[in-house]
């Protein structure tokens, strides 16, 4: 199918004209000249053709095993490493939004060109109809600039893992999640088309709802959920002892990370598409599999005065806790989770960047889950009353940001989207 690669080069422009990902790009496999990532000797330069394999029982679940090379893997560690998120120990989850790092901009760059390359499958057990039944990405996503604008990278210890769910659908269609350091089991569940798994799945005869598909994520590998697979199954990593067989065998956990690239649909209205709009970083701490309290930081950028953005020192971020109950916040938005919901408690983060100059990110806790891009917790979890933190940040007008009473002047989630 090289027509499709050269239809999309031509429609999209060739990614390869932006030095941004030119000099991050992780893989050379179609174009050899171009610059790999440093520090990359042995693998450069070689034609790679990424094997893809169809998970046959779910539509739309591809998985790429060799889509890094080890050296590719060691480079991504350490930008990550290099970012320094996971610093404090508590930190297993960073999330960004909007621009992405360089080198997730290369990181997806590759994606691309995979899955450009995944199209000339020559697999035997294809028949061409059933290629075109079934590309790896449709045409419109392989093609939408940006292909991702989310980024999530998630730290695992032994025994951790995340709870079974659909990821939320103010994300596009097209979900990556590359697999580094230890590998996994990945359980698919059949789910309804609505995700959820009150109703009987009347469409979907083949799986009955809760059938289970083991898929082995080995580091490296790159994992592509479009359509029915990230719609109408969800995934989870049971990560307790005993799930995590493969081939009759227990697998030996050590510590994984993963990276999941997404793009946020397209906004329509209401309170998380606004607050998405900012950049922001975000820190949890929290037991992802149990999906229990968290402690959270949120970094968001600045524009300095000379325009250019930069991150804010964490050094000298003051943390705090304001005991304040803000009762019956006024529903500002589309959002039905946060309609007249009472407020438990409000965090907050404030740093002094300069002199006079002070900027306070928010987060609300609701005493109900409200959607944060973490996974939705199950039913049953839902309905204990258990605080869950809505994450509400704005980018910080410098000139606007200067407060001297934090708790006085932000009380209304109207004040935190009023955009700048
Ligand atoms: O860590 C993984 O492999 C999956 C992460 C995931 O499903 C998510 O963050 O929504
Ligand atoms: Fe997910």
């Amino acid at each position: 199918m090289e027509d499709k690669a050269t239809l999309i080069r031509q429609v999209f422009g060739d990614s390869s004209d932006d030095d941004d990902h030119q000099n991050y790009e992780l893989n050379s496999r179609s174009e050899p000249e171009s610059s790999p990532v440093a520090g990359e000797s042995a693998d450069a330069g070689l034609f790679r053709n990424p094997g893809w394999e169809r998970v046959k029982e779910i539509r739309g679940l591809w998985i790429c095993r060799d889509f890094l090379t080890h050296v590719q893997q060691l480079s991504l560690l350490s930008a990550i490493q290099n970012e320094g998120w996971f610093l404090q120990e508590s930190h297993n989850q960073a999330m960004r939004f909007g621009d992405l790092p360089g080198w997730v901009n290369g990181l997806s760059y590759s994606i691309r060109e995979a899955l450009l390359s995944g199209d000339n499958l020559s697999e035997p057990s294809f028949t061409s109809e059933e290629e075109t039944l079934f590309p790896i990405l449709p045409l419109e996503l392989l093609g939408r600039e940006p292909l991702f604008d989310q980024l999530i990278v998630n730290l695992y210890h032994p025994g951790q893992g995340i709870c079974a769910h659909v990821d939320l659908m103010r994300f596009d269609d097209g979900i990556a999640i590359v697999s580094l350091e230890s590998p996994c089991v990945m359980h698919f569940i059949s789910a309804s088309s609505n995700g959820t798994q009150e109703e009987e799945d009347e469409e979907n005869y083949e799986h009955p709802v809760g059938s289970k598909v083991p898929v082995y994520l080995n580091p490296g590998s790159l994992v592509i959920m479009a359509g029915e697979a990230r719609y109408c199954w969800k995934h989870e990593i049971n990560r307790k002892p005993g799930f995590q067989v493969w081939d009759g065998r227990e697998i030996e956990q050590k510590r994984r990370i993963s990276i999941t690239l997404r793009k946020l649909a397209q906004a329509k209205s209401g309170l998380n598409i606004q607050i998405l709009r900012f950049d922001y970083y975000v820190y949890y701490s929290h037991d992802i599999f149990n999906d229990d309290s968290y402690k959270i930081t949120m970094v968001p950028f600045q524009f300095g005065s000379s325009g250019k953005r930069r991150r804010f020192d964490r050094r000298g971020c003051a943390h705090g806790e304001i005991p304040l109950k803000v009762q019956e916040i006024e529903a500002q938005s589309s959002a039905p989770s946060l309609k007249n919901q009472s407020v438990s408690g409000v965090k907050w983060d404030e740093k002094s960047t300069s002199p006079g100059t002070r900027s306070v990110s928010v987060s609300y806790l609701f005493p109900t889950y409200s959607g944060s891009g973490l996974a939705p917790p199950t039913s049953s979890r839902a309905t204990r009353s258990r605080s869950r933190p809505l994450l509400l940040s704005r980018r910080m007008n410098p000139t606007t940001a200067t407060v001297s009473s934090i708790p006085s002047g932000i009380d209304t989630v109207s004040d935190l989207e009023s955009s700048d």
